[in-house]
């Protein structure tokens, strides 16, 4: 029989089906959002879509308080092909204490997600927990600790209280805030007037910021893809923090640019709308199927750059030789600047990462930094807020490097804490870091 035909009912019960399915697979397997929810989405309408974001993300954003909640319920963990259920009850939860799904939608349909799931068994119980979840009024209960009512896993909330101390609570709050959706419009196509004016005729409602000359910012959730001139590449998605990677980096007339580690190739795209009389861009990405999207982006919004697919630490297995006046470097990182964004990250990335990460940048940066001219710079990127990434990374950097100084208008508060901290939420950017290196004579 085929479930999809038989109307809204089941319609619903299939997407609370698909969102436990994502969430058993981000949880339990490991993979990322990115991965997986595009394929649970795809048989869906728009609408279903964006609900079944929704309920994914908002289990993600508030998994502790959640697995908080299951503990108390459930007498024992549930196991095996039946640990699906767990992230199903809690997508319950969810429902229940955090959207505006009635109860008895929230209820009945989360139970009927089971017979999709394959674990018809588990009706019985989980009609119970959601009903006892109600009756005893256990979402209005105070969360046992701070870290749980963060939403943050124990070792990053340790590592960020740690670092931020007074300014802790109001970064762990900005963490949890859903992020506006930032457009960057393609200069080399339409002006910012015009393309806000199209914004204007299609009643899209947006707001502007004086620091981003390209950007608009929307005041609501809107599908991008049908926003006016998205196949004519007028515009791109991208945060506010991001855009300012091209404004830092201050590509000039006939200049060799290095963009590395460039998938998707959003900075890519802006470096060359910036500055189009370029003498050469190459982006350079390890990943071949990211590579793909580098390609893709350039073709929507009508530009050219040389890909090369290849790692940064290894230049000898692809460098030409030929010196690059500036070299932007995007440095795999933690990702925990863009959290609110991707709530996934949060229970992806482990404590264990970091020094993998930050072992990975630093043979990256020493491995680029001959790449380039002398009187060239590097523009240093992470989406993270992490110290030891970030200032820490670009620090011991510096002591390395005699031929390397930070531009002086790079640093926070001071030269011992070089480079610029933007934090999730000011201005309504994504926490990024950069840090502009200039190469001596
Ligand atoms: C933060 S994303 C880059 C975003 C991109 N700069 C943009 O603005 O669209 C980091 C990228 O670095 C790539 N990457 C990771 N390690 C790399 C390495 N050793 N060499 C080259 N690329 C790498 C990843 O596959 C990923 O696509």
């Amino acid at each position: 029989m085929n479930t999809q035909s038989k109307g809204s009912h089941y319609n619903h019960f299939n997407l609370r089906a698909d969102a436990a399915k994502v969430l058993h697979q981000i949880l339990e397997e490991g993979q990322s959002a990115r991965e997986c929810l595009p394929a649970a989405q795809l048989p869906h309408k728009e609408q279903d879509k964006a609900w079944l974001q929704e309920m994914v993300y908002g289990v993600l954003r508030n998994l502790p308080i959640l697995q908080f909640w299951l503990r108390q319920l459930l007498d024992k963990p549930l196991k095996n092909r039946f640990k699906i259920v767990e992230q199903l009850i809690m997508l319950g939860f969810y429902q229940l204490a955090f959207s505006r799904v009635s109860q008895h939608a929230a209820v009945s349909e989360t139970v009927a997600a089971c017979q999709p799931l394959n674990t018809h068994a588990m009706k019985g119980l989980v009609n119970a927990i959601l009903r006892t979840f109600i009756r005893e009024e256990i979402s209005k209960q105070e969360a046992p600790s701070k870290q749980i009512a963060s939403g943050l896993p124990k070792w990053l909330y340790k590592k960020l209280e740690a670092e931020y101390k007074n300014g802790f609570a109001e970064l762990a709050a900005n963490m949890q805030v859903k992020a506006p959706i930032w457009l960057r419009v393609n200069t080399r196509k339409i002006s910012h007037a015009h393309f806000s004016e199209e914004l204007e005729k299609a009643c899209i409602e947006y707001t502007v910021s004086s620091e981003h000359p390209e950007a608009l910012v929307l005041s609501k959730g809107y599908d991008v893809t049908s926003l006016p001139g998205f196949d004519l590449g007028w515009f791109a998605v991208q945060d506010g923090a991001a855009q300012l990677a091209a404004h830092y980096l201050k590509p000039e007339q006939a200049e060799t640019i290095l963009d590395c580690c460039a998938a998707p190739g959003g900075k890519t795209c802006h470096i060359i709308e910036f500055q189009p009389n370029l003498a050469k861009t190459v982006a350079l990405e390890i990943d071949k199927k990211r590579a793909i999207r580098i390609e893709e982006n350039l073709v929507r919004l009508g530009h050219n750059a040389e890909i090369i697919v290849g790692d940064a630490s290894t230049p000898e297995n692809w460098w030409d030789g030929q010196l690059f006046d500036r070299v932007l470097l995007d440095a795999p990182c933690s990702a925990t600047g863009i959290v609110r964004r991707h709530p996934d990250i949060k229970w992806l990335r482990k404590a264990k990462d970091i020094d993998v990460l930050v072992s990975l940048q630093k043979k990256i940066l020493d491995a680029i930094w001959p790449l380039i001219k002398p009187g060239g710079m590097m523009l240093y990127v992470t989406c993270s807020v992490l110290p030891e990434e970030n200032y820490l990374q670009i620090r011991d950097f510096l002591s390395r490097n005699t031929n390397a100084l930070l531009d002086d208008t790079f640093y926070n508060d001071s030269v011992e804490n070089p480079g610029k901290q933007i934090l999730p939420g000011d201005q309504q950017m994504d926490g990024f870091y950069y840090a502009r290196l200039l190469k001596s004579q």
